[in-house]
């Protein structure tokens, strides 16, 4: 039977501008179809920061000058976001698999998830998107009630909410899709935000974490591997400190006392870790690999990268 695995890509799968998209999808796909030939079967999700505040920035500053112009929240410029990455990664992917005399069809499930209002993180918004303001032009985002970061020395930017996921609501779309052995891109970007409102879904004003959802995906899907693909080879602890020290192959327990300890970036390599000890813990004989994307090939063959079992 295949190997069943959900692999999260980082920024560095797809770049920021249009461009470096194209050419870095190219890349990606390679990684992809690396997998894919050595007998996985794979469900792909991925970042959406630079892309979704692009968009923003697009739809509601640009359009300004349009007479026919009307804002665009958030939660549709996710949707676009998904749609956009979507079509890039599925036609790279397709493509690079054409080229070792392989076809399968890929295909991207725009997929929503829901998220609690009385989540904590609607108060504390952490996710940094889009372009650097004036202060003048923060002032006036302050205005229309939302939240700006200065970054000293560069300007002010958006800051939006990243609320914990709570249901992916296209799951069974996915898991047929999967079970049928198909290629799928899901839960872009962590997903499109969305409060439920009896049967309804309205769009939150909200990104959530790619990694927390990749976890929860993969969960869902029943896999057997969690792959999250970043900039680094392996994790460090007690990174910038003549005691830093990359982890190889460690336990549970030792992820967690690590993240414990304090040794992870809060918005980048913690939710790494507690998306891949949460989705190890609910099943016996699976296990999570960080590491970058020129190393994958590596890293499945247990060679290198940071192994959580
Ligand atoms: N302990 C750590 N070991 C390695 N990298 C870390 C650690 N803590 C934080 N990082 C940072 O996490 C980054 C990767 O996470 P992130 O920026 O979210 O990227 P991605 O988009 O690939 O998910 C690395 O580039 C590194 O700067
Ligand atoms: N949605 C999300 O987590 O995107 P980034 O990884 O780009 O921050």
């Amino acid at each position: 039977m295949k190997k069943r695995v959900v692999v999260a890509l980082g920024h560095r799968a797809l770049g920021t501008t249009l461009p470096e998209q194209k050419e870095a999808v190219k890349h990606t796909a390679k990684s992809i179809a690396d997998l894919i030939e050595a007998g996985y079967q794979v469900v792909i999700t991925h970042s959406n920061a630079p892309q979704v505040g692009m968009i923003h920035t697009a739809m509601n500053e640009f359009g300004k000058a349009h007479q026919d112009y009307t804002p665009a929240p958030m939660s549709v410029c996710s949707a676009m976001s998904q749609g956009y990455i979507g079509y890039d990664l599925q036609n790279g992917i397709r493509e690079e698999l054409l080229d070792r005399g392989i076809f399968r069809t890929v295909s991207t499930i725009l997929t929503q998830v829901t998220v609690d209002p009385y989540d904590e993180a609607f108060y504390t918004p952490t996710k940094v998107l889009g372009r650097y303001m004036t202060v003048e032009e923060a002032n006036q985002e302050r205005k229309k009630g939302n939240y700006v970061v200065e970054e000293p020395g560069k300007g002010f930017r958006r800051v939006v909410s990243a609320p914990n996921p709570v249901e992916i609501v296209e799951i069974e779309a996915i898991r047929t899709l999967v079970d049928a052995d198909q290629i799928v891109i899901a839960c872009g970007g962590g997903g499109i935000p969305v409060l439920k409102q009896d049967h309804r879904l309205k769009g939150a004003s909200a990104v959530i974490e790619k990694d927390l959802v990749a976890g929860r995906l993969a969960e869902e899907i029943n896999a057997d591997e969690l792959i999250i693909l970043t900039s680094v080879e392996k994790v460090r602890i007690n990174l910038g400190t003549p005691e830093e020290e990359e982890l190889g192959e460690i336990t549970v327990s030792q992820a967690k006392q690590y993240m414990e300890e304090g040794h992870f970036g809060v918005y980048n390599m913690l939710p790494k870790f507690q998306a891949s000890v949460e989705f190890i813990e609910k099943r016996e004989g699976r296990q999570a690999l960080i590491t970058s994307f020129d190393k994958l090939k590596e890293g499945i063959k247990g060679k290198t990268g940071t192994i959580i079992k």
